[in-house]
This record gives C-alpha cells, sequence and structure tokens, in this order.
C-alpha cells in the first residue's frame, strides 16, 4: 500500500535519501552550465539586464565599503593604537588587496552571473559548500542590514531634531534606539523598516535607478571625506604624530583585525556580474579599483584625524565629529553628519541588493523555492528575492537593537573572506 513501509523497505529508502542527499551536496556546478550559458547571452527573458558601467560598478564596491566606519572607527582605534592606526589601516587594506585580487580572478574566469562567492563555491567545491557559503552570508547580511538601517534610523532622528518642530517630539520607538521590552531584549523601532521599505520600493525599480541613486549619495560621500581630509590636512600638528606608536606593534596589530571592517563590501562588485555590460573586463577592475579608493581615503583620515587631536584626547563615540568641533569647525561636524547618512544608505542600498541576487542565483539553482528565482519582465529585478530580503531585514531591524545584531556581524564578515581565499586556492 502507497505511504506504508517495511522496515526494510524504509532503511532502504532513508539509505537512498542519505545516498542521494550526499550525491546532490557533492556535485559540483560545472563552470559552462547550460543555464548560466542561456543566462549569459543577452536575450534571455530570465536573465537581468546588463546596464552598469566600470564606473556605476566603481561606486557600488566604494558605496558598499565606507560607511559608518570611517567616521567611528579611525578614531576608535586611534585612541589604542595612537598615529598607528594609519598602519593597521594599511595592513588591513593589503590584506583585502589579496582578497580582492582573488575576487578578480573568479569574476573574469568563471561565468557572468549572479552569485558571487556562492557561485565560486559551486564551481570550485560542490553544492554543499556553497549553500555553507551562502547561509554565512546571509547571516552577515540580514543582520547587517538590520543594523545599519537602525544606525541610520537614528542619525535621520539627530537631523530632524535640528528643526524645532521635531526637537524632543519624536517618540522613543521612532528615535534613538527604541521601546524597550523584556528587559531589553526586544527594542521597537518603526523608522529603521520605514528606510528599509523605501530602498527596497528603489531596487525594485530597476538596477538602472538603483544605480543612478547608490552614485548620487556615493559621490557626495567622497566629497565630504575630502573636504574632511583637505580642511583637516590645514590643523595638523605633526607633533602629534610623535611617538608614532605609543603602544607598541600589538596595538597596532589588533587595530588592523578591527579596522578590517571598514572594508567590508567590496566583493558586492562580484554580485554585479550579471547586470555590468562588459564583465570579463570591468569586474576585476572595479573590484581592485574601489578597494584601492577606500584605502586612500581611509589612509588620510587616519592622518589628519591623529595629527590634529593628541591620540588619547579623541572622542568615543563621534571621534572625527569631536576633533573638528574642538577646533572650532563645527561645519565640518555637520558635513560629517550628513557624509555618515550617505555612507549608511548605501552600505544599505548595496546590501540589500547583494543579497537579493544571492536569492535569485540560489533559486535559479533549485536550492530555494521557484519563487526567489523570478524576474519581473520590465523592471528586469529579482522582485519577490528583493522583497523577501527587505522584509527578514525590516524585522530584525523593527525588533533588534544595534548592540543586539552587531556582535554577530564582524565574526560573519571574517570567516567570509577567508572563504574566498580557500576558494581561490581550490580553484588554482
Ligand atoms: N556586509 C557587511 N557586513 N557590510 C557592512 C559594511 C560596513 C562598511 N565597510 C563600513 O565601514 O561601515
Amino acid at each position: 500500500m502507497r505511504g506504508q513501509k517495511t522496515p526494510s523497505s524504509s532503511s532502504s529508502s532513508s539509505s537512498s535519501w542519505f545516498s542521494h542527499f550526499c550525491s546532490s551536496a557533492l556535485r559540483t556546478k560545472p563552470v559552462n552550465s547550460p543555464l548560466d550559458t542561456v543566462l549569459v547571452s543577452r536575450n534571455s527573458t530570465d536573465a537581468l539586464v546588463r546596464r552598469l558601467g566600470l564606473l556605476d560598478l566603481i561606486l557600488i564596491g566604494v558605496g558598499a565599503s565606507i560607511g559608518a566606519g570611517i567616521f567611528v572607527v579611525t578614531g576608535t582605534v586611534a585612541r589604542d593604537a595612537g598615529p598607528g592606526v594609519t598602519c593597521s589601516f594599511i595592513l588591513a587594506g593589503l590584506s583585502c588587496v589579496l582578497n580582492a585580487l582573488c575576487y578578480a580572478e573568479l569574476a573574469s574566469r568563471l561565468p557572468a552571473v549572479v552569485g558571487g562567492a556562492y557561485l565560486y563555491a559551486y564551481s570550485a567545491f560542490n553544492e554543499l559548500t556553497a549553500f555553507l557559503v551562502f547561509g554565512q552570508l546571509m547571516i552577515d547580511y540580514h543582520i547587517g542590514a538590520a543594523s545599519i538601517a537602525r544606525s541610520l534610523a537614528s542619525y535621520v532622528v539627530t537631523i530632524l531634531e535640528m528643526f524645532p518642530v521635531f526637537k524632543d517630539n519624536i517618540p522613543s520607538w521612532i528615535g534613538h534606539g527604541g521601546e524597550e521590552f523584556f528587559g531589553g531584549t526586544l527594542s521597537i523601532n518603526l523608522l529603521a523598516p520605514f528606510l528599509l521599505a523605501l530602498l527596497t520600493v528603489i531596487l525594485c525599480l530597476g538596477v538602472g535607478e538603483s544605480s543612478i541613486v547608490n552614485s548620487f549619495m556615493t559621490v557626495l560621500k567622497v566629497i565630504i571625506v575630502i573636504i574632511v581630509i583637505f580642511v583637516g590636512a590645514f590643523e595638523v600638528d605633526v607633533s602629534n604624530w610623535s611617538p608614532f606608536a605609543p603602544h607598541g606593534v600589538k596595538e597596532i596589530l589588533t587595530g588592523a583585525t578591527i579596522v578590517f571592517f571598514a572594508y567590508v563590501g567590496f566583493d558586492a562588485v562580484a554580485n554585479s556580474a550579471e547586470e555590468s555590460r562588459r564583465p570579463q573586463r570591468d569586474l576585476p577592475l572595479a573590484i581592485i579599483g574601489s578597494l584601492l579608493i577606500c584605502i586612500a581615503l581611509y589612509i588620510g583620515v587616519c592622518l589628519v584625524i591623529t595629527g590634529m587631536v593628541p591620540y588619547y584626547l579623541l572622542g568615543e563615540d563621534a571621534p572625527l565629529a569631536e576633533a573638528f568641533s574642538s577646533k572650532g569647525l563645527k561645519f565640518v561636524s555637520i558635513l560629517i553628519s550628513i557624509g555618515a547618512v550617505a555612507g549608511l544608505t548605501t552600505t544599505l542600498l548595496v546590501g540589500l541588493y547583494v543579497q537579493s541576487r544571492l536569492y535569485l542565483g540560489l533559486g535559479r539553482d533549485g536550492l530555494l523555492p521557484s519563487l526567489f528565482s523570478k524576474v519581473h519582465p520590465t523592471r528586469h529585478t529579482p522582485i519577490h528575492s528583493q522583497v523577501w530580503v527587505g522584509i527578514v531585514a525590516g524585522a530584525l531591524g523593527g525588533l533588534f537593537n544595534v548592540h543586539m545584531l552587531s556582535h554577530i556581524l564582524s565574526v560573519g564578515a571574517l570567516t567570509g573572506c577567508r572563504q574566498v581565499i580557500l576558494l581561490f586556492q581550490h580553484a588554482s
């Protein structure tokens, strides 16, 4: 009878289930799989649309990488490492360059479809490894998006409070932090999900529209960082740079592991493969180019902040802004707040974008329900994946505060980059 199994049939079916699981888990995606070949051809209706040029891709990389890190981490690490924080950023930058070279090589060697590190793992190792890479990336991206949305909500409220109408009128469930329940385990905030919904709508509209918003915000924040470096350079007192490493090499190395966070993001370019006009040429250039831009800007900010104020006098919460305020340059502090809003907005926008493309890749490969593989016929965006990603981030960002969310984040990001280096070694 159907559905009723004898003990021996159930054990043979469980062994066949297990062997099926093992053979699926261990299969590798062929480098030129038939589906990928169709998707790479420009006239497939299921494919995304190839609209992004080299500059768009570089701005995606810079947009994803420069967030709050540059305005906060530079100062907080400088408090321990002294002016040697510059070396921490150089060391972390160099290790990222090695990682970026792996990404660049894999991006130009494999078919130009969505997937990034997940696709590389699937081609170099097997389905199970690829799925684990996806899982790790999702923890990082989902939690990252939620906590960035919370920080962004807090910055937006700070800016709103500059207007007398809003001063002291914004309730806690919209304002900084949130309305706390169960001893702070839950912290309700509605502005974070609202901002996520807004960005999700932009992303659903089309990659061209999203790229315009990203490019505008990224150029704005880069200009602000350049102004900060330029104005700060006139306030530098070189005597603040000596001793350069007051607490020795150990603090510089420890600092390098912390500032690594500031570089996370350039890998987003690899996920734009299917929307790039000339992926084989542009992806490697954009990955390396965006990382070099970040390294240059970070070094500039480090030298300025440690040259302006003795490292032991730097503030804890907003060190860069406080350094400028202490020199009577209040307008630069306001610019830094605007830069932080632009920075957080682009890291969030690109993060949501990358997540949806990963879901799309897994949907196509049959590792997630086929719903995730749908592409909107006129907008050419993976609309279901995009909305799903927005809902998950919105729920997390609406219910938990940054403190709860941020601890898991750095660990996830660091292990993700390590995986790509391993993948490259294996693929070679
Ligand atoms: N996937 C991520 N964890 N993204 C977070 C990027 C953070 C960014 N590098 C910053 O300095 O703010």
